[in-house]
């Protein structure tokens, strides 16, 4: 398709040059330009596909540089980039140095936060709003959630207060029947029975207004006026809890409509306290397979068309990643043990959960995008003798961290978090990379932390964690499984595994790079003379004090971990030589910096931060005092 006006858009007061038809032509021009980066590289695109013309319609009618908006979540955010200034840059959306997949304050004043997480925006909207108003500014503050967001615990807490506080501010709802996954629970319900409902703006309160008019005499006619209304009202629309809430709901209105939506845009926007415009769009709309199948196109892997826009050649995954080795491994722990339950936090298709979904309906819960209720849910499971697990990603256990702390490790219950993605996460970048998760689970009493170091950790590890009556947190990384050629050692709660012994220093690796250890150490015998043994660690708590503290006064000691510095193994591991006097000279800890790792491919993120097989060589080679020259 010929770029005609897209190119053209320097800034949102270009929209105002176009015409009606030159705006739908700039839709489909936004699309093609969608279209564009799913054929090289994984990225958010039924989202986006579905938000063009919200996104032209809000750009019309508001003025962002100045305005307040907030798109939660922010993985539908490309029309937005693509109208304010950076369409020559968009192909490089997603790479190292490139464009952010989520919004990035750095890369324009249009993106207010830096977002990946969902739910946080109508909490955002309602600061920016409470903020600009006592700072004197007179700017609308717009949040466009989505309906998997919505359930999100926060969203009700902003909400509640956004009543009380009766600010201003428009919070849209995108409801397009999805999260990743078809959207679940008694919300997802309530909306599905608002489409049915016929459109409304705000006849409730002029029956309201005319109810109060009506004279009433005595107790039992103020009685029936009072159903009356009821009745009246729960006939009428489908936004009855909002405005139950204290929000103003209008809608809903379909959200591919552009004069439609901008139409009720301007009334919106002048309209007094919050309000809730409730808005139909479809996941992947204009393309057609995406529509079909949302799920495979919410980040669809790199795909061709060809010039009837069909999909010829779709690449495919079918490498083995951690991720299938934990999901095989809790399906065969499901079918041993009926106490076995999975919880997602609507993450069913990221974590690969769908057999298990099927197989085991009664034990499988998918809670929404509700981290925090789904670890106390879990606490509360446990408690009536349930083993679940958690199956999580690492930087989506954050939300729930308190819960750890007091439903789960306080009253020292049985939880397994499977936290996946505990590393750096890729091309989502910072929001997602899971590397605090050592730190934030190793601190509380009772927690056992472990991390397999290849795949045939995998399944004993997850046996050894159900059999044990304490709160588990076991980490994996978003990688294809390796295995290293070996004797295996049995998992053993707090107990490392030798894999080599080395006379002139020692790798401990947790976890993910243990397969790079080994590299280096082929490397540092055959090209550099060093004989340098390899320890699995397996377990960051309880730490294997004798084995490490062994090793550290032997020769130096170099911890590698796909984690922050701050809090991690390396810490454990200088904490325990702190506590028993053990000197920590010759000990080297290899771990990410303090400073927030950008978006890239994992590989070279962790070249980037001293973490690839040739960082870690030169680290050993340092430690050995040799010349380093790479
Ligand atoms: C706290 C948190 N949990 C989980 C996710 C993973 N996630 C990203 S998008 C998404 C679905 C969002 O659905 P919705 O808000 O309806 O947006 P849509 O893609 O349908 O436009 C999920 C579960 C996340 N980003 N943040
Ligand atoms: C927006 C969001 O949070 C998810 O879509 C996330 O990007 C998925 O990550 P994975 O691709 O690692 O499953
Ligand atoms: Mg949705």
């Amino acid at each position: 398709m010929q770029m005609e006006y897209l190119p053209r858009i320097t800034s949102p007061k270009d929209l105002e040059k176009l015409t009606a038809s030159q705006l739908i032509r700039l839709a489909d021009e936004i699309r093609e330009a969608l279209c564009g980066v799913v054929s090289d590289r994984t990225a958010h695109f039924a989202s986006n596909l579905g938000v063009v013309e919200l996104c032209l319609a809000l750009h019309l009618e508001f003025d962002f540089s100045r305005d307040r908006l907030i798109w939660d979540t922010g993985h539908q955010i490309y029309p937005h980039k693509l109208i304010t200034g950076r369409f020559a840059s968009f192909p490089t959306i997603r790479q190292r140095g490139g464009l952010m997949g989520f919004p990035n304050p750095q890369e324009s004043n249009y993106d207010l936060f830096m977002t990946g997480h969902a739910g946080a925006s109508v909490s955002t909207v309602l600061g920016l709003k409470a903020g600009d108003d006592l700072a004197g500014e007179d700017r609308k503050s717009v949040a466009v959630i989505g309906d998997g967001a919505l359930p999100s615990g926060v969203v009700f807490e902003a909400m509640n207060n956004a009543a009380e506080l009766k600010k201003d501010m428009l919070v849209i709802l995108n409801d397009n029947k999805m999260g990743i996954c078809p959207r679940v629970g008694g919300l997802a319900q309530y909306l599905d029975k608002a489409r049915s409902a016929p459109m409304y703006d705000g006849l409730k309160r002029d029956i309201s207004r005319f109810l109060k008019s009506v004279p009433v005499v005595g107790e039992s006619a103020k009685q029936t006026l009072s159903q009356i209304k009821d009745a009246v009202k729960g006939m009428l629309h489908g936004g009855m809890l909002f405005e139950e809430m204290g929000f103003k709901y209008i809608g809903p209105i379909d959200g591919h409509d552009l004069p439609t939506l901008r139409k009720y845009l301007a009334m919106v926007k002048k309209m007094k306290g919050p309000v809730l415009l409730h808005v139909f769009t479809n996941k992947g709309h204009g393309f057609r397979p995406a529509c079909d199948d949302p799920v495979t196109f919410h980040a669809p892997p790199p795909f061709q068309r060809d010039a009837y826009g069909q999909i010829v050649q779709m690449k495919s995954t079918s490498s083995r990643a951690y991720t299938n080795a934990v999901s095989d491994a809790l399906y065969k722990s499901m079918e041993k043990d009926s106490r076995v339950c999975v919880l997602t936090a609507a993450m069913c298709e990221g974590n690969k959960l769908s057999r298990i979904r099927q197989d085991f309906s009664d034990r499988f819960f998918d809670t929404g995008i509700c981290e925090a209720h789904t670890v106390a849910f879990a606490g509360g499971m446990a408690k009536a003798g349930m083993r679940p697990v958690v199956d999580i990603y690492s930087t989506f256990l954050q939300r729930a961290f308190d819960h750890i702390f007091q439903e789960v490790c306080l009253q020292n219950l049985p939880v397994v978090f499977a936290m996946d993605r505990a590393g750096i996460a890729g091309p989502d970048g910072p929001t997602h990379h899971g590397v605090y998760d050592i730190s934030y689970t190793r601190i509380f009493p009772h927690m056992v932390c472990m991390a397999p170091g290849d795949e045939s950790d995998v399944s004993p590890m997850m046996d050894v964690a159900l059999s044990l009556d304490r709160p588990v947190a076991i980490r994996y990384p978003k990688a294809n499984v390796e295995t290293i050629p070996r004797t295996l050692t049995p998992v053993e709660l707090g107990k490392a595994e030798v894999i080599s012994e080395g006379q002139d220093g020692t790798l401990v690796a947790y976890g993910s790079l243990l397969t790079s250890c080994v590299k280096a150490a082929e490397i540092l015998r055959e090209e550099h003379g060093l004989d340098v043994g390899i320890i699995n660690a397996r377990f960051a708590k309880p730490l294997d004090e004798e084995c490490l503290l062994g090793v550290l006064e032997q020769g130096f000691v170099i911890t590698i971990e796909e984690h922050v510095l701050a809090g991690g193994f390396g810490s454990a591991v200088l904490e325990a030589a702190s506590q028993r006097g053990v000197s920590s000279d010759r000990l080297k800890i290899l771990a990410l910096p303090d400073r927030f790792v950008e978006h890239g491919e994992r590989d070279e993120l962790l070249a980037e931060c001293g973490l690839s097989v040739l960082g870690i060589v030169a680290t050993a080679l340092e430690m050995a005092g040799r010349e380093v020259e790479i």
